[in-house]
């Protein structure tokens, strides 16, 4: 039986599933690409190569199980995009959350049914009809759920909007003694500039008590300064646009000293090493291209002292 908990992002790490790159396949047709980073690269012929990513895919694999992680890695399913593990399910105290997600995207389960099948069905939640949610959208840390959402006004209008009120009420329900606080994100789904994906795309909780956050991201002001007060200005590590762009919030927790990092991530790896984290780094700028990172190709299971 699998042993689940996770209650933040950052306790040590035990257990994860990673995404695979390994049966993607060929270049998917503009029309059919579902966020605004992946539409420029098809556009412009600098799609990543499978190759490539599952070179990228096997370097982070190799950092995890170095950190003594144990690593599971999705089934394939020939032809279709399986790398972002994150938004599929999600696991919160003791409870993995089997959410609504995008239709495009709803095969992806299929390849990590036989870890699901070795967790206890008691602790295995499916999310109603109506109720959606992507991973890269929730995130538990400590008394709170900070989940990024959607209002219906968004939600109808962008393919990039993936979790909505009826979501966030679930998780609310279910978790009735944490704070499930909602942020409404910046969305376009044709720039990447503008469009926050996933709340994970603009913001990370790292450490103890610091984040990385991007303020463009968040739709309303008072949103940002809830976090602002939360976590306390002088703990706040605040990226540009482009950062965003380049997926700098996107970074993973293995430890609250350990985290793992784009290799190109310069500025981000000082600042961080000046606080005294220890960075691992891995290439993974042909991911990047496809709107998603290093927390959006992990799914963990069990996070130690959390529990
Ligand atoms: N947790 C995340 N931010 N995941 C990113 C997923 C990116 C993927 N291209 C999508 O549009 O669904």
């Amino acid at each position: 039986m699998i042993k689940l908990s996770v209650v933040d992002e950052t306790s040590p790490l035990e257990a994860v599933i990673l995404g695979t790159a390994q049966g993607v396949g060929d270049v998917p047709k503009l029309e059919d690409a579902y966020d605004p980073k992946s539409k420029e690269h098809i556009a412009a012929g600098t799609y990543p190569k499978e190759k490539d990513m599952v070179q990228e895919m096997d370097a982070f694999a190799k950092v995890l199980e170095k950190h003594g992680v144990k690593v599971y890695r999705p089934e394939i399913i020939p032809d279709y995009n399986q790398i972002f593990s994150r938004d599929i399910g999600f696991v919160i105290d003791d409870k993995f959350i089997k959410p609504r997600i995008l239709k495009d995207r709803d095969e992806e389960i299929q390849g990590i049914q036989y870890v699901i099948d070795q967790m206890d069905p008691a602790q295995v939640l499916q999310m109603p009809e109506g109720a959606h949610a992507e991973g890269g959208d929730v995130m538990p840390w400590k008394d709170h759920l900070f989940v990024g959402y959607s209002e219906a006004e968004d939600y109808e209008k962008y393919i990039v909007a993936r979790t909505n009120r009826a979501g966030l009420e679930f998780l609310q329900e279910q978790f009735p003694n944490k704070k499930v606080k909602g942020f409404q994100l910046n969305k376009s789904d044709d720039n990447a500039k503008e469009n926050a994906l996933h709340l994970d795309c603009c913001f990370q909780p790292i450490g103890t008590n610091m984040a990385i956050i991007y303020k463009g991201g968040f739709k309303y002001e008072e949103d940002y300064n809830y976090l602002v007060n939360y976590f306390g200005e002088e703990n706040l590590i605040h990226i540009t646009k482009d950062e965003m762009y380049e997926m700098n919030s996107n970074v993973f927790s293995i430890s609250p000293n350990v985290v793992v990092l784009e290799q190109g991530f310069d500025r981000l790896a000082k600042i961080l090493e000046d606080k005294g984290f220890t960075v691992e780094r891995v290439p993974y700028a042909e991911i990047s291209k496809m709107e998603g990172l290093l927390r959006c190709s992990t799914l963990p299971l069990h996070r130690k002292n959390s529990n």
